[in-house]
């Protein structure tokens, strides 16, 4: 494995993935405007980052850049790379070979993933089918990951249709199929999110536990940083299209400094005490679109000053926020 940064985003040598401050902007009524401001952030050999934010901070966006599934219309700047590779210079059968081989991602609706008319064997096999594996090779990889994680009466599994299968058992099978590929990385963007609680708990260990045995690197999207912090080893907190900080997972609660991760911290669920009511993020969440233009969280922050307003802060030593919050 290589080396890990401490914490902030300084230690890009040797990264699996690197977001090179990475800006994307989409058309509007107004001209373009910024969904991604300047994401910078690197990913290492078998970590796992958990990107958390409210909806339309980015995250989804971040991580369909990596495998160039971005707008069409949008403009990019900066730069993904993966493997030191830059993925705007890769041709068809780069970007292929990318996307079959060395990256996976589970999205948050398995239905939507998986083909409605196809078998789940054929679904769980096309991967290893297309490297040319032989059919009974592939249903015998398919057959032992989904065994592996937990799914009964294989066989029978792999004759029947998605529509024959509840949506946790389907999205494990989804799950099966990234892993069944071997990818360096997993990209799952808000994957248990369409899962009722239980099975979403059993679906979030089932990824963790598959993915530390291969050393398989994840990228987990979520808006809960409760189950973030409990999957992955840092936390990159988004807000507005920008990466307002970036710390260790395990320290999370203690370390955390920007005014928005302090914010979310206090508004989870158990952050106070039974009965006494939740304090949410003052303000309603804002996209790259709509943000300010100095700190794109002036103005829905506590403590911001004036020249919060007038300029972007960097992100330091992990924190894109020069001031002091109780
Ligand atoms: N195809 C698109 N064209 C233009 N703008 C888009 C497109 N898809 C998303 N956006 C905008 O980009 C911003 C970021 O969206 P994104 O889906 O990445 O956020 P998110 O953090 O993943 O939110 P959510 O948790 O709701 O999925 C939002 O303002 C969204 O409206």
């Amino acid at each position: 494995m290589s080396a890990r940064p401490v914490d902030g985003d300084d230690g890009a040598m040797g990264a699996l993935l690197e977001f090179d401050h990475l800006r994307v902007e989409v058309p509007t009524p107004v001209g373009p405007r910024p969904v991604l401001r300047s994401v910078s952030l690197s990913l290492f050999a078998g970590e796992a980052v958990g990107l958390v934010g409210e909806s339309g901070s980015g995250k989804s966006m971040t991580a369909r850049s990596v495998l160039g599934m971005l707008p069409g219309a949008a403009t990019i700047g900066g730069a993904v790379r993966f493997r030191g590779t830059d993925i705007s210079t890769l041709d068809a059968t780069g970007l292929r070979r990318l996307r079959s081989r060395d990256v996976a991602m589970v999205f948050q609706d398995p239905r939507a993933t998986v083909n409605p008319v196809r078998t789940i064997g054929d679904f769980l096999t096309e991967v290893l089918r297309e490297r040319g594996m032989s059919r009974s090779a592939a249903v015998a990889v398919g057959a032992g990951i989904l065994a592996d994680i937990g799914v009964d009466d294989v066989p029978r599994r792999l004759k029947q249709r998605p529509y024959e299968l509840s949506g946790g058992l389907l999205q494990r099978v989804v799950i099966a199929a990234a892993l069944a590929g071997e990818p360096a990385l997993i990209l799952a963007d808000e994957p248990t999110t369409a899962l009722d609680v239980t099975t979403q708990e059993e679906v979030v260990a089932i990824l963790d536990e598959q993915r530390r045995q291969r050393g398989t690197a994840l990228l987990f999207i979520s808006h809960d940083l409760e189950l973030a912090t409990a999957v992955c080893d840092r936390i990159a907190v988004m807000y507005a299209g920008e990466i307002v900080e970036i710390l260790p997972a395990k320290s999370l609660h203690e370390d955390a400094r920007h005014p928005y991760t302090k914010a979310l911290l206090r508004a989870r669920p158990g952050s106070v005490p039974p009965g006494e009511r939740l304090q949410t993020v003052p303000g309603t969440p804002q996209s790259g679109i709509e943000a300010p233009s100095g700190c794109v969280f002036a103005d829905r922050c506590p403590v911001a000053e004036a020249d919060c307003r007038t300029t972007v802060p960097l992100l330091v030593g992990g924190v894109a926020c020069h001031l002091e919050v109780p």
